[in-house]
């Protein structure tokens, strides 16, 4: 397979077909020699006529599948999710209480009081941290919330926030929320950070040079991992870096990133991270999210006492109270060491089934291969877009970049004015699922745990036959 991230860091180059391989034959074998084509058997792909029907029903067996490219919004359910949530029910209508403390046989879940631990186990190996820097808890805003209460701490001089000028709006709002809670006017203290007029590529050269523009003024550059609308895949290690250097605490919001690109948070050392798991995580729509805390973050320092522990500064909650502790009721927080730290509540055991539960299907994979194939996936959705046609000729235009190391599984298709609602009708009636938001972009994204090369042939047919009708 072309295209795979090379040892020793070096990238490989991106993958090249050969004219024969558009064509519904080459897409079935480039299927048959896949190594991770089992996976796909993994999930409940939606059904075209569950679609059609709009009844309440499991797709049936003999039903035609859907083709679901919408993983960049949520995810399809995995299989394990039915077998993780009836051991949970049975282990709440079983045992009651005693499941907070109770470990129990042939059960695939820990009791209630180490789930979220259970979680993190799998989870820190998606993002490429230590079990301890990441804990399985909230929701994606909230979380960003919780985050820059800890590490967005504005001074007379530094106290602007550099972000990208199309952050989604939930980011845009809990940014725009925290400066004003510190009675700072918002829009002097959002540097938005954009592409050059006519383009949707920001380069990183383009992102350092704001940096060194606000090296002196700026306390947080928080920025999408990858760009929910162009699909942009940003260089984390080098723009981290490059700002903790101009004395900036960095922060990553990955939910386009989490399950998509390979990550390592620990290694870049990126100060702080939040995800949700609803996307390329299949953890179920509105699932519970993740947050990294590097390590030197989240130590919690004992010098001064058993009773007086030092730690950095968070909005806490019980959860967050080292579990020795928790139970002793005598209101002295001692926070766990770690991401766990920064907990609030008893969490939602029926959240964590679902998350454990889709960890599960990752845990028989590794993030190395999911991208060696998403690479090369994607890279064959862009060769039949682009195969005997011009940019000239195009009714459509691919703002993703096309190097396949500055993006995800996602391309961002925009089409010519008056297209969109066409093509997503046609794509629709053709039991296609992708999103489109407005004014004029497609995102189709191809998901390496389930997709297949012959379904981005059927794509790009359906596609390209509503841009010609
Ligand atoms: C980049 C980004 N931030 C925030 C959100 C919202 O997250 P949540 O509703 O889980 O807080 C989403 C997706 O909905 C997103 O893509
Ligand atoms: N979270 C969503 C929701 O509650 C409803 C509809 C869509 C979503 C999404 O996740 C959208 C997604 N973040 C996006 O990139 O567009």
């Amino acid at each position: 397979m072309n295209g795979t991230n090379g040892t020793n860091g070096v990238k490989a180059a991106k993958p090249v077909f050969p004219a024969e391989a558009a064509s519904r034959e080459y897409a079935a074998s480039l299927d048959k020699s896949d190594p991770l084509r089992a996976l796909r058997d993994e999930f409940i792909i939606p059904s075209k006529a569950n679609l059609a029907s709009k009844k309440l029903a499991k797709p049936g067996l003999s039903d035609k599948p859907s083709i679901y490219f919408c993983g960049n919004s949520l995810g399809i359910q995995p299989k394990a999710v039915a077998k993780y949530m009836e051991a949970q029910l049975d282990t709440w209508s079983g045992i009651g209480v005693c499941g907070h403390f109770t470990d129990l046989e042939d059960s695939p879940l820990s009791q209630w009081q180490l789930l979220s631990e259970q979680a993190a186990a799998s989870m820190c190996k998606i993002v490429g941290a230590e079990p301890a820097e990441v804990a399985a808890m909230g929701t994606l805003t909230m979380n960003l919330h919780l985050l820059l209460a800890s590490f967005y701490k504005p001074t007379e001089q530094r106290r602007k926030i550099l972000m990208d000028w199309k952050a989604f709006p939930s980011d845009h709002y809990a940014i725009e929320s925290h400066i004003a809670w510190h009675d700072l006017d918002a829009k002097e203290n959002m540097v938005l950070i954009g592409p050059d007029e006519g383009t949707y590529e920001i380069p990183t050269e383009k992102i350092l040079s704001y940096i060194d523009k606000h090296a002196d003024d700026a306390a947080v550059l928080l920025l999408p991992g990858i760009q929910y609308y162009t699909g942009q895949l940003f260089d984390i290690p080098r723009i981290t870096k490059y700002a903790q250097e101009r004395g900036l605490v960095v922060g990553w919001d990955l939910a386009h990133a989490y399950g998509n690109a390979e990550l390592k948070l620990h290694d870049w050392n990126v100060d702080f991270a939040a995800w949700c798991t609803y996307k390329y995580g299949n953890a179920g729509p509105g699932a519970m999210g993740g947050i990294f805390v590097h390590d030197r973050h989240g130590q919690v320092d004992y010098s001064e006492g058993e009773d007086s522990p030092k730690f950095r500064h968070r909005l806490t909650g019980w959860y967050g109270g080292d579990r020795s502790v928790r139970f002793k009721m005598d209101n002295k927080f001692k926070p766990i060491p770690g991401a766990g730290g920064w907990v609030l509540s008893n969490p939602s055991v029926i959240d964590l089934t679902t998350l454990c539960a889709a960890l599960s299907v990752f845990d028989k994979t590794s993030m190395k291969e999911l991208r060696q194939k998403s690479i090369h996936l994607t890279a064959y959705l862009e060769f039949l877009l682009l195969k005997d046609s011009t940019d000239e000729e195009r009714l459509f235009e691919i703002i993703t970049p096309s190097d396949p190391h500055a993006r995800g599984a996602q391309l961002s298709l925009l089409l010519k004015p008056g297209l969109l609602h066409k093509v997503a009708d046609r794509l629709q009636n053709a039991g296609i699922i992708c999103d489109k938001r407005e004014p004029g972009v497609v995102r189709a994204a191809p998901v390496p745990l389930y997709n297949t090369y012959s379904e981005v042939y059927e794509f790009v047919e359906v596609f390209k036959g509503a841009l010609a009708s």
